[in-house]
């Protein structure tokens, strides 16, 4: 079961253009900001929405090929979907939402509710099998929900925001058991998400989508380690710049060049944790740093340190202790110089 897609979709000032493929059992996660199109790639894979070029196929069968003429209905496609509000039909029982796709599909009433209350019982909720979608907790639906997509026996498994619905404690835990599920599945998952914990816990591999586009991919240690995008870097907490490399110098702009360890040439990457970055209120001699003074914009919290954004030949966020802000007086407005050494700054090909 494997699933290979592109997925073209144009509406007015917003196309999507993003290739698809997922292995049998591998779970991939589509990630990116309000907007970059991730809703619109699932529903054009379940077929809500239709492709305006490109292909979806499932296991060498096309489900959908816009230039050849040919959609499936999404109730032909062995596709089982959760929404992100689950939508659980509220006059039935859990039971009844769960047997409601074998039902549709002509198994028997008999035999669907009991592929249901297995279901139900796989998902460890066995005993609220006669329970109406508004005498459950958000946890709870959310297992119905997804038990309920897996009635059908799908090859291809799309989850949208599946625990976004859910608070905090209950979010983690869900997690844990969603992730079960999902290793369960033999087929390839999509999941959707612009919550990074989701799709580094659940995923094998992250999609990154922005403006349409996939920008990146790769498991998490990879896209983590190395961002390619803004996007990405402010989701790990780094500081991301794009420079033309010379040996271990790195221009990233006209006036402004960086120091990294590892020698690179041509276009690359620069990134930076911001407590790799020191501040000093006069400038540091004789150490084999990068040195440039910077203004104090922002200061906020940030765990146990602030961070302080800065603006100067480059914009960088700095994390200092409260007790270094007190000592430099940092508050907006505030001249400094910002420091960073050549062993902190990794550079990687663009
Ligand atoms: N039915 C529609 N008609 C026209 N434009 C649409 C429609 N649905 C979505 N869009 C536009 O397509 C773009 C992508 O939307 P989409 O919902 O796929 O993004 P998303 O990544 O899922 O965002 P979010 O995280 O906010 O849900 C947006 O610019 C949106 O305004």
């Amino acid at each position: 079961m494997t699933l290979d897609a592109r997925l073209v979709v144009r509406r007015p000032g917003f196309t999507l253009d993003a290739t698809l493929t997922a292995a049998p059992g591998e779970v991939v996660a589509l990630l990116g900001p309000n907007g970059a199109g991730k809703t619109t790639a699932l529903r054009a894979l379940a077929g809500l929405t239709g492709l305006d070029e490109g292909h979806i196929a499932l296991n060498g069968r096309r489900l959908e090929d816009p230039a050849a003429g040919h959609s499936t209905a999404p109730e032909h496609r062995r596709i089982g979907v959760v929404f992100q509000d689950y939508l659980l039909f509220p006059h039935l029982s859990a039971l009844d939402n769960v047997a409601f796709g074998p039902r549709c599909r002509g198994v028997s009433r008999a035999a669907a509710r009991q592929r249901a209350a297995v279901l139900l019982d796989r998902v460890a909720l066995a005993g609220h099998a006669g329970r109406k979608p508004r005498e459950l907790s958000g946890g709870q639906a959310q297992r119905v929900a997804l038990a309920r997509a897996l009635a059908t026996e799908p090859e291809l498994l799309l989850l949208d925001e599946p625990l976004a619905a859910l608070d905090a404690r209950t979010r983690v835990e869900t997690r844990t058991h969603l992730r079960g599920h999902l290793s369960a599945h033999e087929g390839p998952t999509v999941l959707v998400t612009h919550d990074p914990l989701d799709a580094m816990m659940l995923a094998d591999r992250l999609v990154i989508l922005e403006d349409g586009r996939v920008v990146q991919t790769g498991d998490a240690a990879s896209v983590t380690s190395a961002p390619r995008t803004d996007y990405v870097a402010r989701l790990v907490g780094l500081n991301l710049y794009r420079g033309h490399a010379e040996g271990t110098l790195v221009r990233v702009t006209a006036d402004f060049a960086l120091t990294t360890a590892t020698p690179q040439t041509g276009e690359v990457f620069v990134a930076f944790p911001p407590a790799a970055v020191a501040l000093y209120a006069v400038r540091p001699e004789g150490s084999p740093r990068n040195t440039w003074p910077a203004t104090v914009g922002t200061v906020a919290r940030h765990g146990d340190a602030l961070r302080i954004e800065l603006s100067g030949p480059v914009a960088v966020a700095a994390d200092v202790t409260p007790a270094a802000a007190v000592q430099l007086g940092l508050a907006p407005g505030r001249q400094v110089w910002a420091s960073l050494k050549a062993t902190e700054a990794s550079s990687y090909p663009a």
